[in-house]
């Protein structure tokens, strides 16, 4: 993304949704799918990989560090590996653009190889908090340095020598983060002996699905209400040819969309419905939104459904904060749907929420006020009064992205569902997971 050009767009009622669009491949499943192809002993494929800048930053890094990762003209991703434990020192800094996906789990894989490298990103990844990143990986011998000058020592740009060879720990999460997770058990790839996570709250589960896959000695076990995950060091990866399912947080624009615009009747095909990830949907369900399963099937060894959504009159609810890790990237668009639900709904427990590409809970109250909805920030979520079906007024002035794509999306949903229109100031950062949206707005609206 090129921050000096924002693309400002006014999103306009009008059509509703109909048809069927495909959503694109899976963000969290795309990142993993290069890395562990990266490590793997030989060939990996994969087919349906998300071509969002997010993930193009996790291939053009891996490639810096010694792995051969091109596009065949069919849209295979073609990948071959270093090995475990084989990554080169990169020569220049890696970029890690808006994403912290990459960030943190590439830190967690370069902490156990003999090498060092600088991470760099953008305005808004170089705000985001690496220390939950640093302690864990700190502990298991990794070594990170502040660039000269730099005001904080728990962001980006940062430099990390790794360990060779690391130490094994047993973390808790402190955080329930996904990416915390994976960060400690892709060191423990390199890692002599077993390394554990704990994890008091459940949370996205590709790294541990993906990692079995690809052949790792790697056991989850329940104890006492903890998810406890062990991953034994030194283990080769067999290189596998995976099938990347579509991306539910991308599908979560367009179902929220086709709920909220009257007339609509859509069907998102190829959307991914791994329990850990698809809690907005039944959020959604519970509201009174219409959205049907149809033709459930694996692919890639994950759920997925072509999901057909009608437009409904939604209803606000108390949302269980429980189920916030598995909709963590959701809220803003629900956010939305709130808005113009009936009566109030109720978000707490989502602080996590404020350290994501935007403070999402401030951005989001402040994009929702300026567009004519009732929202009260409280520290750990909102509180949204619906319209009661209404549509919002929109914005007299562009909203404020903060280089956050999610806000961006949320916010163009709005602007269906408003009276005037809604202005966002920059949807260059979509490009980061969903390069598609816009056409295929334009498509469901056709
Ligand atoms: O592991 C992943 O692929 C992700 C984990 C989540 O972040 P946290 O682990 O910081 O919650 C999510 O917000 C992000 O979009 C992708
Ligand atoms: C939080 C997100 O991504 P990342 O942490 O990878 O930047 C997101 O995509 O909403």
């Amino acid at each position: 993304m090129n921050a000096n050009s924002p693309s400002p767009r006014r999103f306009l009622p009008g059509a509703p949704l109909t048809g069927r669009i495909a959503v694109p491949g899976d963000k969290s499943i795309s990142h993993r799918s290069l890395m562990f192809g990266a490590l793997a002993v030989g060939r990996t494929t994969a087919t349906g990989l998300l071509e969002g800048e997010d993930v193009m930053a996790t291939a053009a890094a891996l490639r810096a560090m010694g792995a051969g990762i091109e596009r065949r003209d069919d849209g295979t991703w073609v990948i071959d590996g270093v090995g475990v434990g084989g990554l080169l020192q990169p020569e220049t800094a890696l970029d890690m653009g808006n994403s912290g996906t990459s960030t943190r789990l590439l830190m967690g894989l370069v902490a156990s190889n003999g090498i060092t490298a600088t991470f760099i990103g953008d305005a808004s990844l170089s705000k985001r908090p690496m220390g939950r990143v640093i302690e864990p990986l700190s502990r298991m011998g990794a070594a990170f340095t502040a660039s000269p000058g730099a005001n904080d020592s728990q962001t980006l740009p940062l430099t990390m020598r790794g360990a060779h060879p690391a130490v094994p720990i047993e973390y808790r999460l402190p955080v329930a983060s996904a990416q915390v997770k994976s960060a400690v058990l892709l060191a423990g790839l390199n890692t002599p002996g077993v390394t554990t996570v704990i994890e008091p709250v459940a949370t996205r589960d590709h790294t541990e699905r993906m990692l079995t896959g690809f052949g790792a000695d790697l056991t989850v076990e329940e104890v006492a209400g903890d998810r406890v995950i062990r991953i034994r060091g030194g283990v080769d990866l067999k290189p596998q040819d995976i099938v990347v399912p579509g991306d539910p947080s991308s599908a979560a624009f367009f179902v929220v969309a086709a709920l909220l615009v009257p007339g609509s009747d859509l069907v998102v095909a190829n959307v991914g419905l791994n329990p850990t990830r698809a809690a907005l949907f039944d959020v959604l369900r519970a509201m009174g939104g219409s959205i049907d399963e149809l033709d459930r099937r694996e692919v890639g060894g994950e759920p997925v459904a072509d999901l057909r959504v009608r437009h409904s009159g939604l209803t606000g609810i108390d949302v269980d904060p429980a189920v916030a890790p598995a909709m963590i990237d959701e809220f803003p668009v629900l956010f939305v749907a709130a808005s113009v639900a009936n009566g109030r709904t109720v978000t707490t427990g989502l602080d996590e929420l404020r350290v994501k590409e935007s403070d999402r809970l401030s951005a989001m109250a402040a994009a929702l006020t300026a567009a004519g909805a009732r929202v009260e920030e409280r520290e750990d979520g909102l509180i949204i009064d619906g319209s009661g079906g209404e549509p919002l007024r929109g914005t007299a002035d562009a909203i404020t992205t903060h280089l956050d794509h999610r806000i961006a999306m949320a916010m163009a949903v709005a602007g269906l569902v408003s009276r005037d229109g809604v202005d966002v100031d920059d949807t260059a950062p979509i490009a980061t997971s969903f390069p598609m949206f816009e056409t295929l707005l334009a498509q469901a609206r056709a």
